[in-house]
């Protein structure tokens, strides 16, 4: 657990039976409610109606960690003291037992196609298990079912267990971090992270303390120096692959989640960078008893000595699985001994990679076995070795466990999310220039062409067809200039969709607040090009017109 010297003055003295978000002790409960909170949130208040504000509020002086001056160096990399969110839940001891996953054939009448086949395993507190394999072996989905993600066109059978017990998992206390990292392109690193925190933490958590927290988790992470650089996306380039990873990373591990699912954490990091992280994670595990499973595609040598298990997958099946050290043992007595001075994870993907094995074949010489027979020699090696029955034995020891059920983690409010989001969407907007600010110009070009061909159309009988034109050509040009706002509202659905899986907020949560940040921004850019309009057709006479320009333009 966190050294008490890094504790905030606040904080409590640990007791079991404290829950998470539950801080005794509060000296200066002012600052806590009225004070900080309040002050924040009347900044944040303005800043969302009028954004060109929010360059002072961000500039504010940054609260400094809890830790003071614990602050170390690690390689370059920062080293800060242990975090003060401190959970006294019990562990997650995950285990599962002949998990098979299948999905539809692709044609009718074919049979379903197995992508897991009876797997076996099990992930303790304390602990980073390594799921291995080649590409398209079925990580990401053995994640998946574990977690509880699998999409409805998959098939699962097979008994997965929570301490013993079937469990879904509450708010806060499992998480899940995506291979493709979907994160909002307009915000800084650091306002990415703030809104997360200011999502997922409780309101009984000072905002000054709320914001120490993800500086801190900024700073483990490694990103200390793109804090204010943007996240970037479709138009514009930001924060880079590698750092994107970290973010994601980051965005999750705010509330310190008792079980961490993580997919390919280090993909586009380089190695010193992949080896930061891994080991910030192993260490966290460590301190918090969070439970870690991280399905890696290439660890280098020294992040691999950082997993304390090792689930080696092939194609569906189960290679191997046990410790990292009983892994290089077990693929000697297979007859695949890893050759000297060669990283074994690296060995041990090689040995059952058999997308290249016509190449292999080609060029091998004339006894080597090929990666096929490779794979089926160690899968059912170790179903008859004392590594599976290790395994059995110790998920029959897990199961046997009693452990308090989880607590849903505390949560920030209704009301609270609804201003966080509201004012994340107003940003968001607000910075979207291909969204709105060249939407806007195109809607006054449109308004100014319109209005110039069907100048002062009149009132006459005869007017009556033109104005009917016009109108035409308003809708016809406006529905199809709808659709330039797709590759934005998907990109906002996507957000939405991972963090909702998260527990972050719900469906009422996101349409509310962007309907309360769109009104006025979308009322805004349909009024001008929308009066324009109405001035040079003079269609003065029926307020209904002008109604109907706007609305159009909304759409
Ligand atoms: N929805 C789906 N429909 C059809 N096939 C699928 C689906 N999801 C996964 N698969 C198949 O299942 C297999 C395992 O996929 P998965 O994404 O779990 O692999 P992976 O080991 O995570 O790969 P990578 O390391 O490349 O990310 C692949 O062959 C993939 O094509």
């Amino acid at each position: 657990m966190a050294a008490t010297s890094s504790l905030p003055r606040w904080a409590p003295t640990l007791s079991p039976s404290l829950p998470l978000w539950h801080w005794g002790g509060t000296p200066n409960s002012d600052e806590r409610r009225g004070g900080a909170t309040a002050g924040w949130w009347s900044s944040s208040f303005l800043a969302a109606v009028f954004p060109w504000t929010r360059g002072r509020a961000d500039k504010r002086p940054t609260v400094p960690s809890a830790g003071g001056s614990g602050v170390g160096s690690f390689d370059g990399v920062e080293v800060l003291p242990a975090t003060t969110v401190l959970d006294v839940d019990a562990g997650v001891f995950l285990t599962w037992e002949d998990v098979c996953v299948t999905i539809a054939g692709r044609t009718r009448g074919s049979p379903p196609v197995r992508i897991l086949d009876g797997i076996t395993g099990h992930a303790r507190p304390g602990e980073v298990l390594a799921i291995m394999g080649p590409s398209g072996c079925g990580k990401t989905t053995l994640l998946d079912t574990l977690a509880g993600r699998l999409g409805p066109e998959m098939n699962q059978t097979g008994v997965i267990l929570i301490n013993g017990r079937q469990e879904k998992l509450a708010f806060g206390t499992s998480a899940y971090v995506t291979q493709d990292n979907v994160l909002m392109s307009t915000l800084t690193v650091r306002e990415a992270v703030y809104y997360s925190a200011h999502l997922q933490l409780p309101d009984t958590m000072p905002t000054p303390e709320k914001r120490a927290h993800a500086e801190r988790v900024i700073r483990e992470m490694g990103l200390g120096d793109a804090v204010d650089t943007r996240i970037g996306g479709r138009i514009t380039k930001g924060i880079s692959g590698g750092q994107r990873k970290r973010m994601s990373i980051c965005v999750e591990m705010l509330t310190l989640p008792r079980l961490l699912f993580l997919d390919e954490p280090t993909s586009g990091l380089d190695s010193a960078a992949s080896y930061h992280v891994m080991s910030h994670i192993a260490r966290a595990a460590v301190r918090e008893r969070m439970t870690v499973i991280a399905a890696v595609h290439q660890p280098s040598g020294d992040v691999f000595e950082l997993f304390h298990g090792l689930c080696l997958l092939a194609y569906g099946r189960t290679v191997f699985f046990g410790t990292v050290s009983n892994a290089n043992e077990f693929f000697t007595l297979s007859g695949f001994p890893c050759p000297h001075m060669r990283n074994p994870s690296d060995h041990f993907l090689r040995t059952i990679n058999k997308d290249f094995d016509e190449e292999t074949v080609e060029s091998s010489k004339a006894n080597r076995k090929i990666a096929a027979e490779a794979i089926e020699i160690l899968t059912n090696a170790y179903q008859s070795s004392t590594y599976a029955e290790k395994t059995t034995n110790e998920i029959v020891e897990m199961k046997g466990k009693v452990e308090a059920p989880f607590r849903r983690k505390e949560q920030a409010s209704f009301f609270t999310k609804l201003l966080v989001l509201t004012r994340r969407s107003f940003i968001n907007m607000h910075r979207d220039i291909g969204y709105y600010w060249m939407r806007l110009a195109i809607y006054m070009g449109i308004g100014i062409c319109l209005g110039t061909i069907f100048y002062q159309v009149g009132y006459s009988y005869s007017s009556i067809q033109t104005r009917c034109e016009v109108i035409m050509y308003t809708t016809a040009l406006l529905t199809f200039m709808a659709i330039g706002g797709f590759p934005s509202f998907v990109e906002d659905v996507k957000v939405f969709r991972r963090e909702r899986l998260s527990g972050h907020y719900g469906v009422a949560e996101f349409v509310i607040s962007n309907t309360l940040s769109a009104t006025p921004y979308l009322a805004f850019i349909a009024v001008i090009p929308g009066a324009m309009l109405y001035y040079l057709t003079g269609l003065t006479r029926g307020a209904g017109h002008f109604v109907y320009f706007v609305t159009m333009l909304c759409m």
